[in-house]
């Protein structure tokens, strides 16, 4: 069991000038700087022990993010990691249900993103210390132990802590195969959204699509819904690049209302999308219903997760058929934490529908590849068993990380270094601490700030 006092929390405002290739735009996030407040626990263990958690943000309001990182320290400081495992769905409940601090939350927004990274930085350590990648401490973990990682408040209405026992001793069945027949030897399907983010223009995204198609993808995303002229001209243009078999899903990230959503997207149906990502509010969980259920007949499922709060928004999501796919966000949600309750909740309600609530992740951003990876391996190993999901994959700035992702075959090969694979290069947090590093000095200056 993982071991040592918590000594001091360090929270750095670390972001990256994405905006300037128009990468990771979309829609509704036009000038996103991929950016992440950066949690560093340290403790006092002999081994020299730190934690490290991420949650990803766009830029301004990382700050925000950090104090309120800060506010939450007094949950952490001088605490035994041991004792914060021990007992991981007390110090879950503790994090976010401060008598205080939850009344700007509680469970959403700033301080959830917050939760998220500190709990991370408590996760990070446990896997390190067992020698393990976190998706091998929880597929090894027992799962009377799993379960007491997560707070069943709010949910025990569709899932109970017996019941997501159950689920879990059910997967015991075929779990050695698909550790080493499935993932260690094909690894997890990937799709990219690295080619057609909403800033590029065509030429990049015809330079990126065939590069993708050179390096064996066969899923692409495309960014939709700020004009439909330029929506149709760029799924042909994708279209026309990957031809009818290779699988196109477009995500307008929150831009329309209901009704325009449908008439939206029944105008780009012709290009076949699998999904249409987060066409509206994501808080709207009848609207996404009503959504649902106007594009079923065209064969077009709704996908949507990245921006919902916590796992309340997904048992009514679910309960409404509300999606079809089920993006989770390893920083959205309250870390693996929350993640674990979403996927045994995914799983239960499986039987509800023919095809399942696949879970397909959600990873644009900085770090969430390197996180959300684990999530999947132990969903597909512990869960779900299921072969027809996928996730997504962004090619941007795994290279700041000191284990990144690896992608082989357009799937994601399982880490196999010890820990959660958030730890980021000294450096790279050096060079873009924001505003004093030396990235972010010289882009002010010459902006004349
Ligand atoms: C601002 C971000 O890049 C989003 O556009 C991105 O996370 C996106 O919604 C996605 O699905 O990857
Ligand atoms: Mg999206």
């Amino acid at each position: 069991m993982v071991h040592g006092r918590v000594s001091r929390l360090s929270v750095h405002d670390v972001r990256f000038p994405t905006s300037l290739g128009g990468h990771g735009s979309d829609a509704m996030h036009t000038d996103p700087d991929y950016s992440a407040a950066y949690v560093v626990l340290e403790t006092d263990a002999e081994d020299g022990l730190k934690g490290y958690g991420i949650t990803f943000t766009l830029g301004r309001g990382t700050e925000v993010v950090v104090c309120a990182v800060n506010a939450l320290a007094p949950h952490v400081l001088n605490k035994d990691l041991g004792d914060i495992v021990g007992d991981f769905r007390g110090f879950y409940r503790q994090l976010t249900s401060d008598g205080q601090l939850r009344w700007i939350g509680a469970e959403k927004g700033v301080v959830h993103l917050a939760a998220a990274a500190v709990l991370s930085a408590a996760w990070a350590p446990w896997a390190k210390q067992e020698g393990k990648p976190l998706w091998k401490l929880l597929v090894d973990m027992d799962p009377q132990t799993l379960v007491s990682c997560i707070d069943f408040r709010y949910i025990t209405d569709v899932l109970t802590e017996e019941e997501a026992c159950e689920i879990l001793r059910q997967s015991q069945v075929g779990k050695k195969e698909r550790v080493e027949e499935q993932m260690l030897a094909h690894g997890y399907p990937a799709y990219t959204m690295s080619c057609a983010w909403l800033g590029h223009p065509d030429a990049t995204l015809k330079q990126l699509c065939s590069e993708a198609l050179k390096d064996s993808w066969t899923r692409f995303k495309v960014k939709v819904g700020a004009n439909l002229q330029d929506d149709i001209r760029r799924c042909q243009l994708i279209k026309n690049m990957i031809g009818p078999e290779k699988t196109l899903m477009m995500d307008a990230n929150q831009r329309w209302d209901v009704p325009e959503a449908v008439e939206w997207v029944t105008k780009l149906a012709e290009f076949k999308p699998l999904w249409t990502e987060e066409p509206t509010s994501p808080d709207d969980i009848l609207g996404h219903a009503a959504v649902s259920k106007a594009l079923a007949p065209l064969g077009i499922g709704v996908a949507i997760g990245e921006q919902c709060h916590n796992r309340v928004i997904f048992k009514q999501l679910l309960e409404a058929k509300a999606l079809k796919f089920l993006q989770i966000d390893s920083c959205r949600l309250g870390s693996v934490n929350e993640n674990l309750s979403v996927l045994l909740m995914a799983k239960k309600f499986e039987i509800r529908v023919p095809w399942g609530f696949p879970v397909c992740p959600h990873l644009g951003g900085v770090g969430l590849c390197e996180l959300v990876q684990h999530l999947i391996m132990f969903d597909f190993i512990s869960v779900s068993a299921s072969q027809d999901r996928m996730c997504e994959y962004v090619d941007h700035l795994h290279e700041h990380f000191k284990h990144p992702v690896l992608i082989r075959e357009a799937s994601y090969m399982p880490p196999k270094d010890a820990g959660y694979s958030t730890e980021m290069k000294e450096d790279s947090v050096k060079r873009h601490r924001y505003p004093d590093g030396e990235v972010w000095k010289k882009l002010l200056t010459a902006q004349g700030n």
